[in-house]
């Protein structure tokens, strides 16, 4: 579970977040979406500690992220871009971070190497890879360690259709065991499947925390980008 206190985030005198209070169940996979520049990201970071947080307080499984570093073992993390060190190898890379997590009672969780058939191509050099590639790297890590919440931001962007299919069932099936799945992204349309909750930010704060039941429900539309035009233009009048 993660729970967000009146969390506020300033970069010098720009406030990126302001005063956001949310909170997320195990079993459900959220939707982050909004503009460029409206949060999303930042409160990622404030999530996974990546983020210094002075303002309010998020608390992952009750425990605040400004107390013990050691919250992060249960999460899983999908950045909007990867960055690996450039010489190593596929193989090297995800033995690397194998090693540094150094859990031993964790079952790895290789489905996703598997289906992407990574194992194939696994003496490349991390700076050879196109940029799907080196995202399907990013995605095998994030589910690898069998986190309870798992956090991707823009996973589907640069993957083909293929990828996207893989990566997609996958969250369903994971969601399904019980975990928490936070997804930023602005292709509404691939959200269809996957998603149970929406939070619709803007400039920094919430506007909707909405079940896609309900969104849909209330807008009386069948998918959810048509819920979310529903309700932007509604906010206009
Ligand atoms: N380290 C930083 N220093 C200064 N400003 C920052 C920093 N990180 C984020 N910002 C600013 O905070 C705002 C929110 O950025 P954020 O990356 O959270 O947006 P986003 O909603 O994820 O956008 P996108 O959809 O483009 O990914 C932006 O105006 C950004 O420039």
């Amino acid at each position: 579970m993660i729970e967000i206190k009146n969390l506020s985030k300033k970069f010098n005198k720009f406030t990126a977040l302001n005063k956001v209070n949310l909170s997320f169940n195990n079993g459900h996979s959220i939707a982050l979406i909004g503009p460029n520049g409206c949060g999303k990201t930042t409160m990622i970071k404030c999530i996974l500690g990546l983020n210094v947080v002075e303002d309010g307080d998020v608390l992952v499984d009750g425990k605040s992220v400004k107390e013990d570093y050691r919250y992060r073992e249960i999460i899983g993390y999908m950045p909007q871009i990867g960055r690996y060190p450039e010489n190593m190898t596929i193989e090297e890379t995800i033995k690397m971070i194998k090693d540094t997590r150094k859990i031993k009672d964790v079952t790895l969780d290789t489905e996703l190497l598997e289906a992407f058939e990574l194992e194939k191509i696994y003496d490349k050099k991390m700076r050879t890879l196109s940029g799907g590639t080196t995202q399907k790297v990013s995605a095998v890590l994030a589910f690898l360690f069998n986190p309870k919440i798992i956090i991707l931001d823009e996973p589907t962007a640069g993957l083909d259709p293929l990828a996207t299919e893989i990566l997609k069932n996958k969250i369903i099936k994971e969601k399904n065991k019980g975990k928490l799945i936070l997804i930023t992204s602005h292709l509404l349309s691939e959200l269809d499947d996957i998603i149970t909750e929406i939070v619709f930010m803007n400039e920094g704060q919430v506007v909707v925390h909405q079940s896609v039941e309900d969104l849909k429900k209330e807008t009386q539309t069948e998918k959810i980008s048509d819920g979310i035009i529903s309700i932007l233009k509604s906010m206009k009048k």
